[in-house]
């Protein structure tokens, strides 16, 4: 069966009408003559799409009110209004109210069923997007707690209301495409486009077709560039420095006359983008060494923005992977593990040359890979080797994880009894070369045994 729609009109005829066809071609149907008949049947169970007559005679509620009504229950729901001759311009006010449609009667078969299969597919579509979103993290949240990053949010509330130019600077993986996304989502663009162009993937030579499109010719097919596509939102330029020189003359042109040419063309296109570039490279050494054009860099840094590095706000690791077990847990139905203390600590003490990204990615690979129970929390030695190397190993050869998830007291006992077993096994059993080698008195190792509890 298809979709369930219900029909609500105080008329007996339309509400047969409605529901005759829409059953024919397979939908599911329900019907109500007033408000409140409409609101039970919601509440019984939510339909996919809901036909309202605009008037609805002898309802406690009319069309536009219950439209309200049930668009603060639920906004996701679509709506088409079924509108009588001569009153279309209260149909669009309830397009503006957040209707889907409407249709006017007398309406055609072949509409009613349009309408119907559009607005289902369109609220088909807009729950696939939200939930590709946030299996794939392409969501705009920036989470953390720490002073620097409530800096950097506070930063991007006060330059995203302006219309000016930015450049964001930061290590590789922190977030600073995700600082762009979040400007554009709070800008005045906002329903625009936000179309992202990375520098550092894209073979010079393809540049300025990806950039600027082309009427086709030499082997190409005629292409829409990223400019033209970013009309009327934001185009995000990541690793701005990667750019051929060449290019970057041009896209220099386009800043100052907001207009450019598409390759092979003749026209000029005129567009209104707003232009957010980033890099992780020190730009003021790309400019000495004259990879970076010092006056495209002073024109797209009108604002500069930099974000920090993870190593910068470690206070924010637990709450970051607790949001990306979240994330992943969603994306793969694998179940979520607690972090034992002393994994927690050899996570807050490394020092994520690749950031965000990284952390995200570990969290993830431990997830996939930490064996065992899923109830039973993950401790330090089940960490991938990659973050557990950079902890001093100790002398029996494991690694050292543990030693940070303890006080220093209980860490110095450890790392002693082990040493000290390590050197007694080293010199077969025999206490007195031991003692001298590692320049204690017989009597003090003796004593020292006795207290670590070594035998
Ligand atoms: N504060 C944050 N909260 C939640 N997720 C974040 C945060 N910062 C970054 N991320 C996530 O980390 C990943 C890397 O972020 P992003 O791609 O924005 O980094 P970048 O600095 O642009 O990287 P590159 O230098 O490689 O271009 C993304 O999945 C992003 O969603």
């Amino acid at each position: 069966m298809g979709s369930d729609i219900l029909i609500v009109d105080d008329e007996t005829d339309i509400r047969e009408i409605v529901s005759g066809i829409l059953s024919d071609e397979g939908y599911g149907t329900r019907t109500a003559k007033n408000s409140d008949e409409a609101l039970k049947e919601i509440e019984a169970r939510q339909p996919g799409l809901i036909f309202l007559d605009i008037w609805l005679q002898g309802s406690r509620l009319d069309g536009l009110q219950l439209l309200q009504v049930i668009k603060d229950l639920n906004p996701a729901l679509p709506i088409v209004m079924i509108s009588g001759h001569g009153n279309i311009e209260t149909a669009v006010s309830a397009i503006k109210l957040g209707a889907y449609d409407f249709i006017e009667k007398p309406f055609k078969a072949d509409r009613l069923v349009l309408v119907a299969e559009h607005a289902l597919e369109a609220t088909r579509l807009k729950r696939e997007v939200n939930d590709l979103r946030t299996r794939s993290g392409v969501t705009n949240k920036i989470i953390g707690k720490s002073s620097t990053i409530n800096q950097l949010r506070q930063t991007i509330d006060r330059v995203a209301a302006s219309n000016s130019r930015i450049l964001i600077t930061g290590a590789p993986g922190v977030g600073k495409e995700l600082a762009a996304r979040s400007i554009h989502a709070a800008s005045s663009r906002a329903n625009g486009p936000f179309i992202v162009l990375n520098a550092a993937t894209i073979a010079p030579e393809t540049m300025e077709i990806e950039l600027f499109g082309t009427e086709g010719g030499d082997g190409h097919g005629r292409k829409i560039g990223a400019l033209e596509e970013a009309h009327g939102g934001t185009l995000y330029l990541d690793e701005i420095a990667d750019m051929p020189r060449e290019t970057q003359g041009k896209i220099l042109r386009v800043l100052v006359e907001q207009n450019f040419q598409r390759v092979n063309g003749t026209t000029r296109v005129h567009v209104d983008v707003r232009i957010i570039s980033s890099s992780a490279r020190d730009l003021t050494a790309a400019i000495a060494d004259g990879v970076l054009r010092e006056d495209l860099f002073h024109r797209l840094s009108v604002v500069p923005v930099r974000v920090p590095s993870l190593a910068e706000r470690r206070e924010d690791i637990a709450e970051l992977i607790d949001y990306f077990m979240d994330q992943v847990s969603t994306m793969t139905g694998m179940p979520r593990r607690a972090i034992a203390d002393d994994a927690m600590a050899v996570l807050q003490s490394h020092d994520w040359p690749g950031n965000i990204r990284q952390l995200r990615n570990n969290v993830e690979r431990l997830m996939i890979l930490a064996a065992g129970d899923p109830s039973i929390p993950v401790t330090a030695d089940m960490l991938p080797s990659e973050i557990g190397a950079l902890v001093p190993a100790m002398p029996n050869g494991s690694g050292g994880e543990k030693l940070l998830g303890l006080p220093l007291r209980e860490a110095r006992e450890m790392f002693e009894r082990e040493y000290l077993v390590a050197q007694i096994n080293r010199f077969g059993g025999n206490i007195s070369r031991t003692a001298e080698f590692i320049g204690m008195e017989r009597s003090a190792l003796h004593r020292k045994l006795k207290s670590l509890r070594i035998d």
